[in-house]
């Protein structure tokens, strides 16, 4: 289907909310490990405040550079759970979303966004606890005549982002992982967590002991 000229794919598969919960104690950075370290979005997508995190089931949106009709035409689209990730091919001369838009996703249920460009507005982003990662901010305004696309695989940060992929973001970064990996992943992350919490014991007793 097309409307306009912003091309929507069907509706996909949505995480259940009690998987996305599963994910929701895990640090990008162990999950990560647990996914052999791969699936990580490049380091240029931060949180564009300190504290930001969020889990979310994907909805990928394509812009074309500095434009952003297809994310407007996105909020119609947009489901309780679901996480806004955004190819805006990392063009740093146009702010894709701000507060206007950041608390539109907010209010239809998505519990964050992802962008590859620039994003605006970041103070009431902020105020408001709305999480968005981005590669950083610029107040020049976007364009909106498109065109785009909702709903089919975008790329962000290197990484291929499909609809129903889960995200996770937090202070260090956005990792992706399908769904056909979920199990895998929190199998492996929960070793993870057991190993990191050993090597934290052992830091703590070898601090101790330089101490006495
Ligand atoms: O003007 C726009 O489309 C982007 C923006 O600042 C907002 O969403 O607040
Ligand atoms: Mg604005």
């Amino acid at each position: 289907m097309t409307q306009d000229n912003v091309r929507v794919s069907s509706p996909w598969h949505r995480v259940d909310e009690e998987t996305l919960d599963r994910f929701r104690t895990h640090s990008v950075a162990n999950l990560g490990d647990a996914l052999d370290r791969l699936n990580i979005v490049d380091g240029g997508i931060a949180p564009i405040w300190r504290g930001a995190k969020a889990v979310g089931t994907a909805l990928p949106i394509m812009t074309i550079a500095g434009d952003n009709k297809a994310v407007i035409a996105a909020l119609d689209h947009i489901r309780p759970g679901d996480l806004v990730v955004i190819n805006a091919f990392g063009y740093d001369g146009r702010a894709i979303i701000g507060d206007n838009l950041a608390q539109r996703f907010a209010a239809f249920g998505a519990t964050g966004a992802v962008v590859d460009g620039y994003v605006r507005d970041a103070a009431i982003i902020e105020e408001l606890g709305v999480p968005v990662f981005a590669r950083g901010l610029t107040p020049a305004g976007p364009f909106k005549n498109g065109p785009g696309s909702i709903g089919e695989a975008v790329a962000v940060g290197g990484v291929v982002v499909h609809p129903g992929d889960i995200v996770v973001a937090d202070g260090d970064g956005v990792i992706v992982i399908p769904p056909h990996r979920v199990q895998e992943a929190l199998a492996s992350v929960e070793e993870i967590v057991a190993r990191e919490a050993a090597l934290d014991a052992e830091a703590a007793e070898l601090r101790n002991a330089v101490a006495r």
